[in-house]
């Protein structure tokens, strides 16, 4: 079986490490002989030299990474590609293979409509106003992106929705609710376009609640199975693009 290392982001708050490893209990679940590991990008370990170090001595020739990211910016363009050549040059026999992000997948927006539901707000609900909230970049295509999932979110609904960056980029979720309540909505849902509870979430909501102290708050995505589901997915996928290539 060819490894899944599966690499989040990692935060110093406790409870985002957490909710990636419970996201990936879907894996275990319905594939439970797959060899699911989970490594982090920094603030948490195991980080993804030591993991890609121990399948190496495991004696495994193939590792497919995916990573646990959900825009191409930073992360997935520089940083990863950076430590996965320094581990390939550490472990020559080991053939590492990156997935694709996952990025705005079908099944992410839909688990995005479905955390917003949660918070017990109606889909013809006219009056709610959502401040759609991601990490944010200084790449203007990662936001973009951000930008073009809100009406996917949105679609089939009476919501209204604003894009809103919790760093690196405008409007903030506190300016998004400001331009929502602004415009007539007396429900403001802050809503993430996050995999996981952590420092910047926590921001994110905190501004939104100050000034509205009744707005709702929508679980992160890793509460929703289909993270799981889009990792799976991601995993077959760079399996077998790689065995096409090598056959
Ligand atoms: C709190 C902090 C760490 C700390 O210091 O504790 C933190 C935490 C987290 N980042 C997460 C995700 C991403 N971070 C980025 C990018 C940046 N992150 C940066 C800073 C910080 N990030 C610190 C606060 C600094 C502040 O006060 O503003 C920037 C400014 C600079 C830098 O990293 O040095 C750089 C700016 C952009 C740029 O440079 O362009 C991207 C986009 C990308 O890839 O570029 C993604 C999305 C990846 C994706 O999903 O695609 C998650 C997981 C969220 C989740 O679960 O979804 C957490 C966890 C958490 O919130 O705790
Ligand atoms: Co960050």
């Amino acid at each position: 079986m060819i490894p899944l290392i599966a690499v989040a982001h990692g935060s110093r708050d406790p409870r985002s490490a957490r909710a990636v490893a419970a996201a990936l209990a879907v894996l275990r679940t319905e594939h439970p002989e797959w060899d699911v590991r989970l490594a982090f990008l920094d603030l948490n370990t195991p980080s993804v030299p030591q993991v890609l170090d121990a399948v190496a001595a495991d004696g495994h020739r193939r590792a497919v990474v995916v990573p646990l990211l959900l825009g191409s910016a930073f992360h997935a363009r520089v940083d990863l590609p950076a430590i996965l050549a320094d581990a390939r040059t550490r472990n020559p026999l080991l053939d590492v293979t990156c997935a694709d992000i996952l990025g705005d997948d079908a099944r992410l927006v839909a688990a995005a409509r479905d955390s917003i539901a949660s918070t017990g707000v109606a889909l013809d609900d006219p009056s709610v106003g959502i401040a759609f909230c991601a990490v944010g970049s200084r790449r203007d295509e990662a936001n973009t992106a951000t930008a073009r999932v809100v009406p996917r979110v949105t679609a089939g609904t009476a919501w209204s929705a604003v894009a809103c960056y919790a760093t690196a980029a405008g409007p903030t979720a506190a300016s998004a609710s400001e331009l929502l309540a602004r415009s007539g909505c007396s429900t403001l849902v802050v809503a993430p376009w996050m995999l996981a509870p952590g420092l910047l979430w926590d921001r994110a909501c905190a501004a939104v609640v100050e000034a509205h102290p009744d707005a709702r708050i929508a679980p992160t995505l890793t509460t929703h199975a289909a993270v799981g589901h889009v990792v799976a997915e991601r995993y077959l996928a760079a399996v077998h693009r790689n065995t096409v290539r090598a056959a």
